[in-house]
């Protein structure tokens, strides 16, 4: 095997043309050796803790197209496959767009699997195991999926309900990758890239996320993400003071409780100020 794992492994440094990542431990050579085993890849995780951004990375490394679907619950298997619809009175197929990427090849994403209807299991089973195939019911076609097809799919287990957890038979078509947000440093590091704010104006922010991190379960649903971090930088970098930006950034967005807010605005005065 060529030794390319060691050029991604490397670095999260990132050229014009492929987005910055940082990793977090041995995410890149894994997904490079999943890409190269043809194997489908599972990326569960936080919201905003870097799972897209590692996917749009790793199809740039690899030179790959990149097709991505934002999952809801109205997501249906004819949503990614296509169906026909009427052009100028004829009806056309129109292929979806897990049909384009099997068709044209690259990477797709699905993003928040566990939102999309259950039928899309039966698209994706034929497709995630070594039949690499994707049946078309309405056409009659059945596309094999080409040598540089990649299906990668992320889930956030925080927010899974019973109703709505994939079903083994499906998971177990996956190799996985578990995702959460970066040490302390290397989150700064990240923050700072991103939002031009200076590592020691970014710290205190980091920090603060850690804090209200640890009150995910008691007061609430889920931690301050990465994302919200860089928006906080981003606001103060813009002119916003810390605690404004703060307020608008880290704090509005996680709660509508009077009192838990009251809480959070007295554990950021104490952190940023
Ligand atoms: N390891 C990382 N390297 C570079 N940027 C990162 C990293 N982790 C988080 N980020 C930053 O956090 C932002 C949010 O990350 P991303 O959109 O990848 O989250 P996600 O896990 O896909 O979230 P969701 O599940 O909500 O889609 C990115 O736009 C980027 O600014």
């Amino acid at each position: 095997m060529k030794p390319l794992l060691h050029a991604v492994e490397s670095s999260g440094a990132a050229s014009p043309a492929i987005p910055f990542y940082a990793p977090a431990g041995n995410e890149c050579a894994l997904f490079e050796l999943a890409w190269r085993r043809r194997l489908p890849l599972l990326l569960k995780g936080p919201t905003g803790c870097g799972k897209t951004r590692f996917v749009a990375h790793m199809a740039a490394r690899l030179g790959l197209p990149l097709h991505t679907v934002a999952c809801h619950d109205d997501l249906s298997a004819a949503d990614l496959t296509g169906r026909y619809l009427l052009k100028g009175g004829d009806t056309v197929w129109t292929d979806g767009p897990l049909t384009r990427a099997v068709r044209e090849g690259g990477v797709c994403y699905l993003d928040e699997i566990v939102e999309a209807r259950k039928d899309v299991a039966v698209v994706l089973h034929p497709l995630t195991d070594d039949r690499r195939i994707l049946p078309l019911e309405r056409t009659g076609e059945e596309l094999s999926a080409p040598q540089n097809f990649m299906l990668v799919v992320s889930y956030n287990p925080g927010y899974q309900s019973l109703l709505k957890a994939l079903k083994p038979s499906t998971r177990q078509r996956f190799v996985a990758i578990e995702f959460d947000f970066l040490p302390a440093e290397q989150e700064i590091a990240v923050v700072t890239a991103e939002s031009g704010l200076p590592a020691d104006q970014v710290r205190p922010l980091v920090k603060l996320a850690a804090r209200l991190r640890a009150l995910k379960g008691q007061d609430l649903e889920e931690g301050v993400s990465t994302r919200l971090v860089v928006y906080a930088a981003g606001l103060i970098a813009a002119g916003l003071t810390p605690a404004e930006a703060v307020r608008a950034a880290m704090i509005e967005p996680l709660t509508d409780e009077p009192d838990v807010r009251a809480a959070l605005v007295e554990v950021a005065r104490a952190v940023v100020g």
